[in-house]
């Protein structure tokens, strides 16, 4: 090859954003699961890309077919579980994938209730937070992260913010009792990817949503901080956690026009912008694995 040659680096492809919905029809109680799946290849694709040689390429449309093959013969359960069933078929089924990325978001129902009973196959989507992996795998190297993303959570009291350095561009008044608001996106490696997912999901999830809510907060990073503590310090199969939080912030309101005080009351709920404050952390003598969160887009 002569200098200057163009040189085919990283890629991968697949289906993107496969739209899931698998009900379970076994009694006449229905279940309903509904995710969202990406798959993406990697491994030998080269001749494609420089040749248009196909003879490699498992079409992204043979990709969404197995995601529903598989969603009908060995149902979804975990989307862990789910996800690391399909990498292992492209894998171990094609010798040029090496490996790949796979993505799944879950989307909650709860069922409808009427007259106070929970209905047997009518659903209400709801507003909880969206559950999310990705799946991570070169070879036998695998490496499963969860999480999720929009769990807004607020705390009316129990937040203050002080202390920071003035200029003569500084015109945030310090305040010792302010509403603290964020949408929580979180993501934590498991150490090791042979975990009971669906058992140890709420447990992370609840452990961060409980610190949000009992840590008296110094600011959100303090508060983020001490959310993925939590976790590491509880959960031995946790190996790293990453936090998103944009500060949703509730600006108080003066009412001295209007003749009326606001003794933190009243409040403007403010859209844009935002502070966007985002942190990672793990235990000492951690090895890093980069290349595994480099497959999770917009996050430190
Ligand atoms: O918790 C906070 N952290 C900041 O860094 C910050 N900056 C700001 O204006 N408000 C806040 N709040």
């Amino acid at each position: 090859m002569a200098a200057g040659d163009v040189v085919l680096g990283t890629n991968q492809y697949g289906k993107a954003e496969v739209r899931l919905v698998r009900v379970t029809r076994d009694t006449p109680v229905h279940e309903i699961e509904d995710l969202t799946v990406t798959t993406q290849l990697r491994g030998d694709f080269t001749a494609c890309h420089t040749a248009g040689d196909n003879a490699h390429v498992v079409a992204t449309d043979t990709q969404k077919n197995t995601v529903y093959a598989f969603a009908r013969q060995h149902g979804v359960g975990s989307p862990e579980r789910f996800l690391l069933r399909l990498a292992r078929h492209f894998v171990d089924g094609f010798e040029q994938v090496t490996g790949g990325r796979f993505v799944a978001d879950v989307h909650a129902w709860d069922r409808i209730a009427v007259d106070g009973q929970a209905h047997d196959h009518a659903f209400v989507r709801t507003g909880r937070e969206t559950r999310r992996t990705v799946v991570h795998v070169d070879r036998d190297d695998v490496h499963v992260l969860s999480g999720f993303t929009g769990a807004t959570v607020l705390k009316s009291t129990g937040s203050e913010f002080w202390g920071f350095p003035r200029d003569t561009y500084t015109t945030l008044p310090e305040t010792k009792d302010r509403v603290l608001a964020t949408s929580v996106t979180a993501w934590w490696r498991w150490a090791d990817p042979d975990v009971d997912f669906d058992a140890r999901y709420p447990v992370v999830r609840d452990l961060l949503l409980a610190t949000f809510a009992q840590v008296h907060s110094l600011a959100l990073q303090h508060t983020i901080y001490e959310m993925g503590r939590a976790v590491l310090e509880s959960c031995a199969d946790v190996a790293e956690v990453r936090l998103s939080c944009p500060n949703k912030h509730h600006v108080l309101v003066d009412l001295e026009p209007f003749g009326l005080d606001n003794p933190n009351e009243v409040f403007h709920a403010a859209d844009r912008p935002y502070g966007l404050i985002e942190a990672a952390l793990h235990r000492e003598g951690d090895t890093p694995v980069p290349h595994v969160w480099a497959s999770v887009p917009g996050f430190v």
